[in-house]
């Protein structure tokens, strides 16, 4: 289980594009660091189309703590080494694809372990949006806040039905940072309604979220959504592999130039909000909540 990403083959060396995910997949788990054995990921690579999979499992909700994010982009990164074409970004939940930020690691928390979440937070959303892999999220449960920033923050989503989706940070007295607010900007065909989505809370059924434009497709299943990915992947064809991801970059560089600029800005005002005492104790009223639910 515990295998780095080896042998995967270049790329360019691949014959054939368009091929279906399967017969030559191979699995095994990402490494969270160089020496340390993956914990919360799943990572399959299909020889033959050079499309990866990357599955979260952190249970029960997929709850983004520094570690886990840290997997996730040091997954990305090392894709992009091996010159993977796409990557599919899924969870091995069956209702939950991540409910964003673990906001039990947000409770009571001492400066630091803060500071490590949110700067985890924001290199994984960094190297998720700007990387030049083809990317889809198969939204296959709820992905609220962080959650519907994985989604965003990738090319295209694929969501299976009766879900919820979307950014819930005002609802709870916070403010939008900026990079995730021009990431939703990015994918919304309108700049209107994606103000009005911020500003409200709006949290979406995959129904209406397919409806609103904020996510790409509807799947009946899992498997049905994996061939649409594939198929999302594959419409590019190799070609175009280069001039496409320059493209992308390019269309993405203002976002990540502001972000830059503001990242320690951005910073301080998530460190000072959760260090506020009316925060923390909202906090745990919200987690009782979702402890009540049961
Ligand atoms: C008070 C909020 C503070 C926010 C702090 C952020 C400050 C920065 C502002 C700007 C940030 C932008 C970037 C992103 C920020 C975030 O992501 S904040 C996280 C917001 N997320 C949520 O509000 C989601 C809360 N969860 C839910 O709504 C539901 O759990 C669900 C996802 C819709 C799933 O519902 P259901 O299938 O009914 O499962 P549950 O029983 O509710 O949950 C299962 C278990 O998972 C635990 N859990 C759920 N969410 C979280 C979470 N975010 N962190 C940690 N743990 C979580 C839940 O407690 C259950 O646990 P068990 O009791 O152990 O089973």
């Amino acid at each position: 289980m515990a295998t780095r990403i080896i042998h995967l083959p270049k790329y360019s060396r691949l014959s054939c594009l368009v091929k279906p995910l399967t017969i030559s997949a191979r699995t095994f788990a990402t490494a969270t660091a160089s020496t340390n054995p993956p914990q919360f990921t799943t990572l399959s690579v299909d020889d033959r189309t050079g499309i990866a999979t990357l599955t979260l499992n952190r249970p029960p909700a997929n709850a983004l703590n520094a570690l886990f994010m840290g997997e996730i982009q040091r997954s990305i990164t090392d894709l992009e080494k091996e010159n993977c074409r796409g990557l599919i970004l899924t969870s091995s939940s069956q209702r939950i694809f991540s409910a964003g930020l673990d906001l039990k690691e947000c409770y009571k928390a001492d400066v630091a372990s803060l500071e490590g979440l949110w700067c985890a937070l924001q290199n994984l959303w960094r190297t998720l949006f700007s990387t030049p892999l083809i990317t889809v999220a198969l939204i296959n449960g709820h992905a609220i806040a962080g959650g519907c920033m994985l989604a965003v923050s990738s090319e295209y989503r694929i969501m299976l039905p009766n879900f919820k989706i979307g950014v819930n940070e005002t609802m709870v007295g916070l403010a939008v940072p900026s990079w995730l607010m021009d990431t939703y900007i990015n994918i919304m065909p309108s700049r209107r309604i994606a103000e009005w989505d911020l500003t409200s809370s709006r949290i979406y059924s995959s129904e209406s979220a397919l409806k609103a434009g904020l996510v790409d497709e509807l799947a009946s299943s899992k498997e049905e959504a994996l061939q649409k990915s594939a198929a999302f992947i594959d419409s590019f064809s190799k070609r175009t592999l280069m001039a496409r991801a320059i493209t992308k970059q390019q269309f993405r560089a203002e976002i990540l130039r502001n972000f830059e600029q503001n990242r320690q800005h951005d910073l301080d005002i998530y460190l000072s909000t959760m260090q506020k005492p009316s925060m923390q104790e909202f906090l745990g009223e919200y987690l009782q909540s979702l402890d009540a639910k049961k």
